[in-house]
């Protein structure tokens, strides 16, 4: 966490959704170009989040969420199903607006967010070269595509068809899309979900790799393993708030809690038990 001196950008209340920031695969497959919401306005270093709400109708899902990420850090956000991990997501990458509170991006690159949506979907007819040339244009900046590739280490299958990709590859491709015009924060819906231990585990490298070059990465998950391996800092959301923000070892030891899954379940409303009934299954590696 670091101070940051930029100036907040408040979000007009009006409850729109704008896809001006990022640039996405939305799950029917239609990318949907963003670039450029809601412009940090200031030189600040870190991502900062201070206050956001967002309410579908009357049903209030994030109350009041304030976090700070530093550059070159994975910030995991967990919580139970339901309790607006990728409602906050699509907020930050500036395709959801909130009905209060501000995002503070870091500067750099041509744009300034780059989001791996929960369900990514591509045209399944072209190549991976062709996508991100797709991607590149949407997003208004050049693409090497074996640079991308090599990023998430798909540099080998740059002709194959994207239709032709196994799950965990697409997710990987997902990632390295995100990654076109080097977007100082990489906003990511869990990169790894249903992927088999050693695809996870891949995905985990990759994903700190892309924090220790210098990017944020914002990251939601289930799998505590995987936030235990290469998370800096854990967000446990719930509640529209975030319950606490801190590294896994420093709440381990603050909940005196062995492992990851005991810990987050503390600050979880209803605890372990409740947690269980709405959240279905917690993939905890240590336990
Ligand atoms: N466009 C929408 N319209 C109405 N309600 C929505 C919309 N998007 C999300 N919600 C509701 O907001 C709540 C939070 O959803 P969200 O997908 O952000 O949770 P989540 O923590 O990401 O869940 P999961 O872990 O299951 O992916 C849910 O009750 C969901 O039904």
């Amino acid at each position: 966490m670091s101070e940051h001196d930029g100036s907040t950008t408040e979000t007009a209340p009006d409850g729109d959704e704008t896809t001006e920031r990022a640039a996405e695969a939305t799950d029917d497959g239609d990318p949907v170009d963003g670039g450029g919401a809601r412009d940090a306005d200031g030189p600040g270093d870190a991502l900062a989040v201070d206050g956001v709400a967002r309410s579908f109708g009357d049903v209030s899902v994030l109350a009041d969420v304030s976090f700070t990420a530093d550059r070159g850090t994975v910030a995991c956000l967990v919580g139970p199903n339901g309790s607006g991990k990728t409602t906050l997501l699509r907020v930050v990458a500036g395709l959801l607006a909130p009905d209060a509170g501000s995002v503070l991006l870091p500067d750099g690159g041509d744009r300034a967010v780059g989001y791996l949506a929960q369900t990514p979907a591509f045209r399944p007819q072209f190549t991976l070269a062709e996508t991100l040339g797709f991607y590149g244009d949407l997003a208004g900046v050049d693409v090497d595509p074996d640079g991308v590739l090599e990023r998430v280490g798909l540099e080998a299958v740059a002709d194959r068809r994207v239709g032709a990709l196994s799950g965990g590859m697409t997710r990987l491709f997902g990632i390295a899309v995100a990654t076109i015009g080097d977007p100082p924060v990489l906003v990511l819906d869990e990169p790894s979900s249903g992927l088999d231990p050693t695809m996870t585990e891949h995905v985990g490298s990759v994903v700190r790799d892309l924090a220790d070059e210098g990017r944020t990465v914002l990251l939601a998950t289930h799998e505590l393993g995987t936030v235990d391996r290469v998370g800096d800092t854990v967000l446990v959301l719930d509640d529209g708030v975030i319950q606490t923000a801190a590294a896994p070892d420093a709440l381990r030891r603050e909940t005196g809690s062995e492992t990851l899954t005991h810990a987050v379940n503390q600050f979880v409303h209803g605890g372990a038990g409740d947690l269980t009934v709405r959240a279905g299954t917690w993939e905890g590696a240590d336990e």
